[in-house]
Formats: structure tokens, sequence, C-alpha cells
């Protein structure tokens, strides 16, 4: 990391620029894939399959044999991990669950909403350069809970054409039956318009790299949805001199070690703890067997010394972190004034990595600053809120001048009549 910033607020757009490609620089590529995949299907997954991830796919679906087989594969060890995350993540997602909301806005007429679940939802389980399986558990237990009847999963193959043992029996584990061999922007397009083998939904979910990203991006010009650009991984670590150096440089490492271009910020008062961090982090790099992508991830990243509490969060919610950790004394400050982030974490003891598999919270979430607008994936963002009206005589009478005024005035003469037909029925 080395340098240590001290900038100015007109700074901070340029100090806190995130390394990744936008939607402009990479558009082209994906509009080009997403029209050969909507004339050519599964022919054209085929190709950039081969041309992508270095491998030939015969049959892009995966097998009940295959499933079988990755149970067998998958050590009771990390079967009792993943039930022990997955009840974890249920229980915080059942408790999103909502009651109807029903109110008589005024005498006779009765107005309420009510939740229905998106009917198919595509979820992408990313498997580049590292299988996350936990993934499919935070986007599969919520589209379960939400009563989602039909879930398509597509991941990348690795280079013997096989998705990794874990995803698929983490897969099964949760009920999902449609799985897919393939990744990246032809995923993404395949689910957007459907192709020979792989259904078309309505909703897209999940993370992945700059390419996955900027590809739900562009689908959503052809009529599908998205959770939120959820793309490379983002760290901010807020510390004072009551932070455990050693813990904040494995936390910063922990979503370095995700790609190159991750981003972990350290923004602290204290440049004691700065240079505690930074000592850290190059005695706990060496020894990571991804040093090389977080070596990289980490030249992409911010040591920020700031004056003092009120800068470093005006700071902060200008970047709107996908991740951010609080360790400092003054916490009920910071944690009551954060106002964009993807998903907070406070404490010495609550490492991100706690989020990202175990705690229950969900671990797709927006990066990029899409945390100033978008919430990350909960049980919500798999069910559409719907309302209902029912309005009898009394109702009507007590409303129907209003709506009959106001459908002139906007010069819409049969929605006044539409009013004035009932009115007329009931004197
Ligand atoms: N924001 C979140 O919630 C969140 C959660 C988990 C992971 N992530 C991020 O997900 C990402 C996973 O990335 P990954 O690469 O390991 O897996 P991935 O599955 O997202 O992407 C792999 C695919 O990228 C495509 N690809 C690779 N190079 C390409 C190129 N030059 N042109 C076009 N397509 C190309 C290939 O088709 C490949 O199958 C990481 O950046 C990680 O930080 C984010
Ligand atoms: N940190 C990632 C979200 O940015 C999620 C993840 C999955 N596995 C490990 N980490
Ligand atoms: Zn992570």
């Amino acid at each position: 990391m080395n340098k240590i910033y001290n900038p100015d607020k007109a700074e901070w757009g340029t100090v806190l620029k995130r390394p990744t490609q936008t939607v402009a620089d990479i558009e082209q590529t994906v509009e080009a894939i997403f029209k050969e995949v909507q004339s050519n299907g599964d022919a054209t997954l085929k190709k950039y399959t081969e041309k992508f991830d270095g491998v030939i796919i015969e049959n892009l679906v995966v097998s009940e044999n295959e499933i079988e087989e990755a149970s067998a594969l998958v050590s009771q060890q990390l079967k009792d991990a993943i039930q022990l995350a997955k009840n974890n993540i249920e229980v915080f997602h059942k408790a999103q669950k909502t009651s109807k909301v029903s109110v008589e806005t005024a005498n006779g007429v009765q107005c309420w909403q009510e939740k229905r679940p998106i009917q198919k939802v595509g979820l992408y389980i990313p498997g580049g350069t590292a299988p996350l399986f936990s993934t499919i558990l935070m986007l599969a237990v919520p589209a379960t809970i939400a009563g989602c009847e039909e879930l398509v999963l597509c991941s990348p193959p690795n280079k013997e054409g096989k998705i990794n043992p874990a995803i698929l029996y983490t897969a099964n584990l949760c009920g999902v039956k449609k799985i897919f061999k393939v990744g990246g922007i032809q995923a993404i397009a395949s689910m957007t318009f459907g192709t020979e083998s792989i259904p078309e939904v309505y909703k897209i979910f999940g993370p992945g790299n700059q390419f996955v990203t900027v590809a739900k991006q562009i689908a959503t010009k052809y009529g599908i949805s998205i959770d939120m650009p959820a793309g490379p991984s983002e760290l901010l670590v807020l510390a004072d001199d009551s932070a455990n150096a050693a813990f904040v440089a494995s936390d910063l490492l922990s979503q370095a070690e995700h790609g190159i271009d991750s981003q972990v910020i350290l923004v602290s008062t204290s440049k004691d703890m700065i240079d505690a961090v930074e000592k850290e982090v190059e005695k706990q790099l060496p020894e990571l067997p991804r040093k090389d992508i977080a070596e990289k991830a980490i030249a992409n990243s911010k040591l920020i010394y700031v004056a003092d509490d009120q800068t470093a969060n005006d700071l902060i919610n200008a970047y709107g972190p996908e991740h951010y950790i609080v360790c400092v004394e003054n916490e009920d400050f910071f944690v009551n004034n954060i106002k964009n982030a993807g998903s907070v974490f406070i404490g010495n003891y609550t490492p991100e990595s706690a989020g990202d598999y175990a705690s229950g919270t969900n671990h797709t979430l927006p990066t990029n600053g899409y945390a100033k607008q978008y919430s990350g994936v909960n049980l919500d963002s798999f069910m559409k809120s719907m309302t209902f009206q029912k309005i009898n005589e009394t109702g009507i009478k007590e409303i129907g001048a209003a709506i009959e005024i106001m459908a002139e005035a906007e010069g819409l003469y049969a929605h006044k009549n539409a009013v004035t037909l009932r009115l007329n029925s009931l004197k």
C-alpha cells in the first residue's frame, strides 16, 4: 500500500477511484455476445465457454449423476459447515418476512399491499478463480423462503468441463434442480433470452467479475431485472488505536484475495494504526496461497489518514463501500451516521468473512459505489409488492366526485365516465 493519503474533499473522487472497468468499457463485447446468444443459443454458449473458460462443453446441463458424484466428493466436515451457515441464513432471511399492510383509506375504500414471489429467477454463481458455493446459500435460501417457483443456476465450468463439487452439493442441498455449466457474459445472456437448454428468467441475481456485472446491467435493456451491480469485492475498514492491527490487516487481505480488481481501503485518525496495519499486511500477505492476486488488489488500495471523525464519516459516505468494518471507540457515532454501505461489521471480533459465510446476513452486495442507491440481496429482492383495493357503494360515493373532477381536469373523460356511470346507478 505504502503511500498514506490525506486527501482534501475535492480529491476524494480521484483518490478513491475504483479500479474496475465501466459499462462503457465492456458494453460492446457484452452486446455482441448477447446478440449471438439471442440468435444461436447453445452453440454460442459453447463457443464462448471454449474461448473464455478454455474448455469444450458437450452438454451444458448438469446431470443427476454429476450431482451424486459431487456429494461423495465433499467432506462431512464441509457439509456440516455448509449446514450451519444455511441454518443461520435461513433464520435471518425468514425474519425478514413482513405481514400484509391493509387500511381503510376512506369509508368503504379498503386498500392493501401483499408480496408475491418472482416466479422465475436466475442465480449466477461465480467460479472463475474460486468456486463460491457460499453464494448459492445467499441466493437459493431467500428465493426458496420467498416461494420462487423456478430457480435456474449458472456457473462456469473448470478446465475439465465440470462444476466444482461443493457448488453442486450446495445447489442440491438448497433444492436447485436446473444447473448449467456456463459462466460470464454468456451465462447472463442465456438467462436473459433463454436457449435450447437454458430457460429464460424474470430476474437475475448474483455477484461476479466486471464482465458478469456489466452483462447484468445490459440485461436490463432486454426487459430483465437484476438484484444490483454486485461486482469486484471491496472493503473499507475504519480503525483507531482500539483496533487490533493484525485483525484489520487480515480483513483487508480477505477481500483483496478475491480478484486483482478488488479494492480495500483503510481509514484512520491514527498514523500509528496505519503504520501498524501496513506492517501486518506485509507480514501476512506472503503466507497466502492467493498472494499474487491479493498483492495486485493491494496495489489498487489506499491508506487514508483523516484529521477527525466527521471527515472520516463524510469520506466513507462519499465512497459507499460494499463492506464497512467499524473498529473504533466512537463506534456509535459511525454506526448511527453511515448512510451508504452494503453491509456493516462492528468491533474487533466481527470479521468480514463472517458475513461472507455464516453469520446469516447476505453477501451479495452492491459494489462500485452503488450502495448509495441499492440494497444488498434480501428476502424482498425475490418478491414484488402488489396492491389491492376493494371499494363498496359507500366508498365510491365518498371518493367518486373527486375522481370525476380530477379526470376532467386532465381531459380524460373516459376515466370520469367510469365513475359517473357507477354513481348514477346508485341514485
Ligand atoms: N459484490 C458481491 O456481492 C460479490 C460476492 C462474491 C464475489 N464477488 C466478486 O465476484 C467475482 C468473481 O470473479 P471470477 O472471475 O472469479 O468469477 P466469475 O464467475 O464472476 O467470472 C468468470 C467468467 O468471466 C468470464 N471472463 C473471464 N475473462 C473474460 C474476458 N476477458 N472477457 C469476457 N469474459 C471473460 C468467463 O466467461 C468466466 O467464466 C470477484 O470479482 C469477486 O470479488 C462479488
Ligand atoms: N466477499 C464476497 C462478497 O464481496 C463474498 C464471498 C464469498 N466467498 C467469500 N467471499
Ligand atoms: Zn469474500
